[in-house]
């Protein structure tokens, strides 16, 4: 029986997990893998094993369930039928380490307290990181956990990156942009590695496309800025989530239309992005793609428009481009969001090959003419964080998947 690392990746909208043997002392195959998706509008809950045979699959019967009541799913389907002896340790995605937390690190009580503290920081993600270890913890208090900072791969960005133009005392005290998405951006550094060697030295920007959306401009494999800051709310329009705003907008919402602060923290993070501009129409891209209401339009406008005025943005960051990568759900999926983001770049020199583009299969997706390469590259966080879960527990192993 092969030892195991089991990872937990709570999302916005989604509770990813995936099972991977240990094969020998070093590399990690993928066993099985599950979801719960569409949290927060139509749950579902499906398992495959690594041939793709599904295991189980199960639409929840009250649509807006409480994110607590599908974790115990999870975790209860993983208790039944994962062999409880072959499990050496379990890795989370946690989406902010703070100033303090930048490496994996074992998930002890005073690290749990310490991510308590960063709630406020990223109240969408931080509790469904944390809640899922104090369960395992309760249930299984001798099994290592350790958690995977989605802030890490940021890490090497420069000052000039990070620094918000407060006074200093306010950097000082942690207030300054971090990145997310890094778990993703670190695959997908690391594939660009094994599939274009020459492009991953280069100057490439990577779009993490899901529910929470970001952009990270990478160069040799490194990140040197990115659309998220101090929080995941920064950067690009989300599924709910307004991403850049004007500071004075909040202003105005408190002191001229009284909202206090939590009604301004359920607005941004709750009812904007795609499901506010679409007039509640949807947070989901596909609902939106299919619709031919005006307003779904225009929220897929806004968010193609500011995808690709952060390209610009990121592009002067890196001192021009090489390359493109879309990743994620919607990035992965919806060729006819590429193709919008695509059409705006032709200034840099994009150019895409539609059949490409439309093909369901990760490839290249620019003409041989494109003076930037563009690609599809399936992200796969889950990956990462059983590799740094495996080297946190067993340190000497090289492990590769
Ligand atoms: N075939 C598709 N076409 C368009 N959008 C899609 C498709 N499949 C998934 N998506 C989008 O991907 C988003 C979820 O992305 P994902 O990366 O799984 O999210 P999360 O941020 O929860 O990890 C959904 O909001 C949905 O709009
Ligand atoms: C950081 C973030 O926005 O994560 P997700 O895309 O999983 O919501
Ligand atoms: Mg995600």
């Amino acid at each position: 029986m092969a030892d195991a690392v089991l990872t937990l990746n709570a999302g916005s909208s989604s509770i990813k997990f995936s099972l991977f043997e240990i094969d020998g002392a070093s590399s990690l195959r993928l066993a099985s893998q599950g979801e719960v998706e569409g949290i927060g509008s139509a749950p579902h809950f499906s398992v495959r094993d690594k041939a793709g045979t599904i295991l189980a699959d199960q639409t929840w019967p009250a649509p807006h369930q409480a994110f607590e009541s599908l974790l115990e799913g999870v975790i209860g389907w993983t208790e039944t039928h994962l062999r409880e002896d072959s499990l050496i340790a379990v890795g989370h995605r946690v989406v902010h380490g703070g100033p303090d937390h930048y490496r994996p690190e074992l998930a002890t009580p005073d690290l749990l307290a310490a991510l308590d503290r960063l709630t406020p920081l990223a109240p969408l993600h931080e509790p469904h990181n944390v809640a899922p270890i104090r369960a395992i913890a309760a249930a299984r208090p001798k099994l290592p956990q350790v958690a995977c900072f989605d802030t890490a791969f940021h890490h090497t960005m420069p000052a000039v990156a990070t620094r918000f133009a407060l006074p200093r005392e306010y950097e000082d005290a942690g207030v300054r942009r971090y990145g997310f998405h890094g778990l993703s951006y670190e695959y997908i550094a690391g594939r660009l590695r094994e599939i274009a060697p020459d492009l991953a030295r280069g100057r490439v920007i990577a779009a993490h496309l899901g529910n929470g959306a970001s952009l990270c401009a990478m160069h040799d494999g490194h990140s040197v800025d990115t659309t998220m800051g101090f929080t995941a709310l920064d950067g690009l329009v989300m599924g709910t989530r307004s991403g850049n705003l004007d500071p004075g907008v909040i202003l105005y919402l408190q002191e001229e239309r009284g909202l206090t602060a939590k009604q301004v923290e359920d607005l941004l993070y709750q009812r904007s992005g795609l499901l506010g501009v679409s007039g509640g129409i949807a947070s989901d891209m596909r609902t939106l793609l299919d619709s031919d209401a005006v307003q779904a339009k225009e929220a897929v406008e806004l968010f193609v428009f500011r995808i690709a005025r952060e390209v610009g943005a990121l592009t002067s960051s890196l001192g021009g481009l090489d390359g493109l990568v879309f990743s994620a759900g919607i990035g992965e999926h919806a060729p006819a969001i590429r193709e919008m983001v695509c059409a705006r770049l032709g200034w840099l020199g994009v150019e895409l090959d539609q059949v490409a583009n439309r093909q369901a299969k990760p490839n290249l997706i620019s003409t041989p003419k494109s003076r930037i390469d563009v690609r599809v590259i399936p992200t796969d966080e889950e990956a990462m964080i059983a590799r740094h879960t495996l080297d946190v527990v067993r340190p000497k192993s090289s492990v590769g998947t």
